[in-house]
This record gives C-alpha cells, structure tokens and sequence, in this order.
C-alpha cells in the first residue's frame, strides 16, 4: 500500500482532468512531436500535406501518452520514493491503476485507428511498437536492471522519428533510420547530464543509472563520446545521404559545435552539477533547433534561394 503526504482527493473535474493529463509527462511530448516533424519534412522534401501532419502529430502524442501512463502505473512505487516525482498523480494516490490502465489503452487505441485510417499501417504499427518497447524492454527489463538502461531503451524514443517518415512515404529509407540514430545517440548525453544531477534520487531508490553504479567521471566520459557520435551522425543527413542540403549542414555543425563544446567542459568538471545541468538543457534546444533545421532546409523557398546564391557567385567568377 503506497503511503502519501499529498491531497488523495480530486475536489472539481478541472482536478481530475490535471491529473489524466499528468499522467501522460505532456513536458517531454512537444520534442517527440518535433522530431516527427522534422522527419517528416525531409521525407517530403519540403512539401507536407497539412492534415497528414495534424492527423500524425495527433497519433503520435496519443501513442506517447499512453506509453507515459503506463510507465507511471508501472513505476508508482520507485515515484513515490522519489522528491522529483512523488506528487505525480499515481503515487499521490489521485488516480487509481485500474483507471489509468483503461485511459491509457483507450489512448493507445485511438492512436492506432486514427493513424491506420488516415495515415498508413506501417505509421500505427511503429507508434503502437514504440509504446510496446518503452514498456516492456525499457520501463519492465531495463530501467531496475542495468546502467545500459536508458541506451537500448532510448531507442523508443527514437521511434517517433521513423513514425513521422513512415506516414509520408509509407516505407523506411536509410535517411528515415539515420534521423533515429540521431535521436538514438542523442539520448544519452540528454539523459545522463540529468541523471549526474539527480543520482541521489536514483541512488536511493536501487535504479542503475551510470553515474549511481559508475561514478560521474565514467559518465561524463561516455557523454563526451555520445556527443561526438551524434554529431557526426547529424552531417551525415548532408554527406553521403544528401537528405538534406548546406543551411542543415551549416546549422548542424554550429549546433554541434556548441554541444561538443558544452559535453567536453562537462568532461573537464564531472562532479560540478551546474555543467551537468547546462549540457541537459542544451540538449533540449539542441534537438529541437536540429530538427528545425532540417525542416528550413527542405522547404522549397531555401532551395531556390540556395541556386539564386550559388548562380550570383558563379557570375561573379
Ligand atoms: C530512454 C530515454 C529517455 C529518458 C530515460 C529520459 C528521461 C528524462 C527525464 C527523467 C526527464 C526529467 C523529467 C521530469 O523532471 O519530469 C527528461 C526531461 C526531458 N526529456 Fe527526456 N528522456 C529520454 C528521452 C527523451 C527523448 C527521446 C526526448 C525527445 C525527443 C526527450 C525529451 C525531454 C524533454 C523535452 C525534457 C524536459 C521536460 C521539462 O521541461 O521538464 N527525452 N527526460
Ligand atoms: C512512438 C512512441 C509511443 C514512443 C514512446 C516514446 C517515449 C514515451 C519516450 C519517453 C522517453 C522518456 C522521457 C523516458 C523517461 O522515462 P523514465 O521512466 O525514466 O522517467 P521518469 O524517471 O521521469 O519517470
């Protein structure tokens, strides 16, 4: 019986709504949807039918959420022994598992149908695998059971990415996978800077994240190599791929710049948490400046001002 010091009693529906919509962790979803985005600007080269990006993002936030809500059922007892997430709506005792568990396949089976009908199969299939992974591989084996946790487990939240170039072309090219390895590699310099700040938390409640079992200077070694991984993986959408074209590369190699810059300070400092938190941060923005990148690259109005560039410099010559 899981024991609260918080209000177990919803006293108006607003109350009840909050908490449904808690369940879900709505702060992480706008990135999913990003990423989904991104991709799916690439795969349409520029040109994305405006209700098959509403009827995908919709799909997409409707897989995560019940992937969230499973996760905080599955997790209610390591989130009440935890400051960062013991008011969540599970372990405060707000909402029942019996309900969650009915909101979050009602969740998961409308995002099937909505993007089986007005997307395409592959594009359910994926986002339902994605709910599937993050449940069973990550949140059931992995996360209570090694420090490789959160780099196979990543990999759910990478889907999001194939999701997005599924519904346009309803197939998986290798620029499809390259944008999930992307997000794949990126994972662990995002999540490892956070853990470095909270491993107390972990530490207190048995989960294995790296800095707990292997101290912040091995973490912050592997953030370092993650970090160089994934910017280089980011240039490879430009080279060899040609995905996208030179103002994804000119933004991707800044970006990287400053990320390579912020993870090896990290790998100067590994015990100042303020770095840690800085590199986790900017991951964030990394991500999602990344993925607007590729989006600015392949609109239509960029190529045409690409060629009118290169056609004056070429008369110049
Ligand atoms: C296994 C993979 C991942 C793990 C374990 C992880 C873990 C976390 C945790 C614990 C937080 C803090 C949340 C809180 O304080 O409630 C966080 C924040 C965040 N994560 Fe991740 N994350 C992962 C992958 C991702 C992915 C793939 C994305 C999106 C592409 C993402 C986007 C975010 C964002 C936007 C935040 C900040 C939310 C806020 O404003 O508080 N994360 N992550
Ligand atoms: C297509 C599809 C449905 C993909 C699923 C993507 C998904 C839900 C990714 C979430 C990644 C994430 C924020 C993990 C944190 O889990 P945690 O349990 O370690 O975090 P916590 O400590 O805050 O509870």
């Amino acid at each position: 019986m899981i024991e609260t010091n918080v209000s177990r009693h919803h006293e108006t529906f607003l109350q009840v709504i909050q908490s449904y919509y808690q369940l879900t962790k709505p702060r992480i979803i706008p990135l999913l949807l990003i990423t989904t985005a991104g991709s799916m600007w690439v795969a349409a080269k520029g040109q994305v039918d405006p209700l098959l990006l509403l009827v995908t993002l919709t799909g997409g936030t409707l897989a995560a959420a019940s992937a969230q809500t499973i996760n905080c059922i599955y997790d209610r007892d390591i989130d009440y022994d935890m400051e960062r997430t013991r008011h969540r709506p599970m372990p405060s005792g707000r909402v029942q598992p019996r309900d969650a568990l009915i909101f979050a396949i009602a969740l998961a089976v409308l995002s099937f149908t909505l993007l089986t009908v007005f997307a395409n199969l592959l594009a359910a299939c994926l986002a339902f695998s994605g709910i599937v992974f993050y449940i069973l591989i990550y949140t059931h084996w992995l996360k209570r059971h090694t420090t490789q946790n959160i780099v196979i487990g990543g990999a759910a939240g990478a889907i999001p990415a194939l999701v997005g170039w599924a519904a346009v072309t309803n197939t998986l090219s290798w620029p499809a996978w390259l944008i999930f390895a992307i997000v794949f590699l990126w994972t662990p310099p995002h999540f490892w800077a956070l853990a470095l700040m909270i491993r107390d938390d972990y530490a207190k409640v048995g989960i294995p994240m790296l800095p707990v079992i292997a101290g912040a200077t091995a973490t912050v070694k592997q953030i370092w190599y993650y970090t160089l991984i994934t910017v280089v993986a980011t240039l490879l959408l430009f080279y060899p791929l040609h995905a996208s074209g030179i103002i994804y590369a000119a933004i991707a190699a800044g970006l990287g710049g400053l990320f390579i810059r912020k993870s090896w300070c990290l790998l100067q400092q590994p015990e100042d948490r303020t770095v840690a938190k800085d590199v986790f941060l900017y991951s964030i923005s990394y991500m999602m400046l990344l993925c607007l990148a590729m989006v600015i690259d392949s609109l239509p109005i960029t190529h045409h001002l690409v060629s009118t560039i290169i056609a004056q410099l070429h008369l110049f010559n």
